[in-house]
């Protein structure tokens, strides 16, 4: 559901971030404000600072100036595992599975941060250890059957097209169960029928899991089709920021991005 009430808590701010490396600024004085429940678009050219910001809320590579705030907590900072820990899921630009295991078995490592630690620790907790292995494998086939990947859940995950493996990828990060989930261009590499796919997924995911969806993409069509605001970043700098209809008519986003050759339709 989209959020109604303005004043609420957003599920994630940034506040004047900036983030550099050496000379470069590739992110400059960055104001993002993420309602609950929200499909947020984050768009702009190759190398205008759209993973750099991922990286900084996802405690990758913390911003070097401002803050950033989940569910009204500051998280500047936070190692990227505790970030996880507070409910943020993510999936990567250039996929990050692991081939040579099962699709199953990639998925069941999103679970890590609801499995208890260390191997002392399940063996003398051994009953604890095994319900939670049994608590993360039913949450793993609700989510194969979620995102229609039975067919392919034994298969080894470098055997699949690259449209299933963007989606096992996303499996991965909703077993995680989080609130606020990162995708970084989920799209990538699909054809027509997998973008579709994908965006009813990633439409469903918030209607049916209440998750909070930050999304990177260059498809113009999907972020005009499924986000409820989005922001376009040039050379770090934000240059738009709104409801796609206004934004796509901005004359500096249509220069700087639309109307180049990097905009995807
Ligand atoms: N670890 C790093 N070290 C040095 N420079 C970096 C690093 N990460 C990003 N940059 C530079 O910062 C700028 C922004 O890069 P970033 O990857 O955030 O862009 P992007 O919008 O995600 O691009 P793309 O669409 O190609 O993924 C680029 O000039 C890039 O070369």
């Amino acid at each position: 559901m989209k959020a109604s009430n303005a004043a609420a808590v957003p599920a994630l701010e940034c506040r004047g971030l900036e983030r550099r490396f050496g000379g470069l600024v590739a992110l400059k004085d960055a104001n993002l404000r993420i309602e609950r429940g929200e499909i947020f678009g984050l768009v702009g050219p190759n190398g205008s600072g759209k993973t750099t910001m991922t990286n900084a809320i996802t405690g990758f590579f913390p911003p070097q100036v401002g803050s950033i705030w989940l569910n009204g907590r500051d998280i500047t900072g936070m190692a990227p595992h505790k970030v996880a820990a507070l409910g943020v899921a993510r999936t990567f630009q250039n996929l990050a599975l692991f081939n040579g295991m099962s699709v199953l078995d990639n998925i069941l490592l999103g679970r890590h941060i609801h499995m208890k630690p260390g191997v002392a620790k399940t063996a003398l907790y051994w009953w604890l250890g095994r319900k939670d292995e049994m608590v993360s494998r039913l949450k793993v086939e609700e989510i194969i059957d979620f995102l229609q990947l039975q067919s392919v859940r034994d298969e080894l995950v470098d055997s699949i097209p690259i449209g299933l493996k963007k989606r096992v990828e996303l499996a991965r990060a909703l077993v995680a169960e989080p609130s606020f989930l990162v995708l970084d261009e989920p799209m990538a590499g699909m054809n027509q029928e997998e973008k579709e796919y994908m965006a009813r997924f990633i439409l469903d995911a918030r209607a049916e899991r209440n998750v909070t969806v930050l999304l990177i993409e260059h498809h113009m069509d999907v972020i005009t089709g499924i986000c409820d605001r989005m922001m376009v970043l040039s050379y770090g700098e934000t240059i738009g920021t709104g409801i796609p209809a206004d934004v796509m008519k901005d004359e500096r986003v249509i220069k700087a991005y639309l109307g180049g050759a990097h905009a995807k339709h």
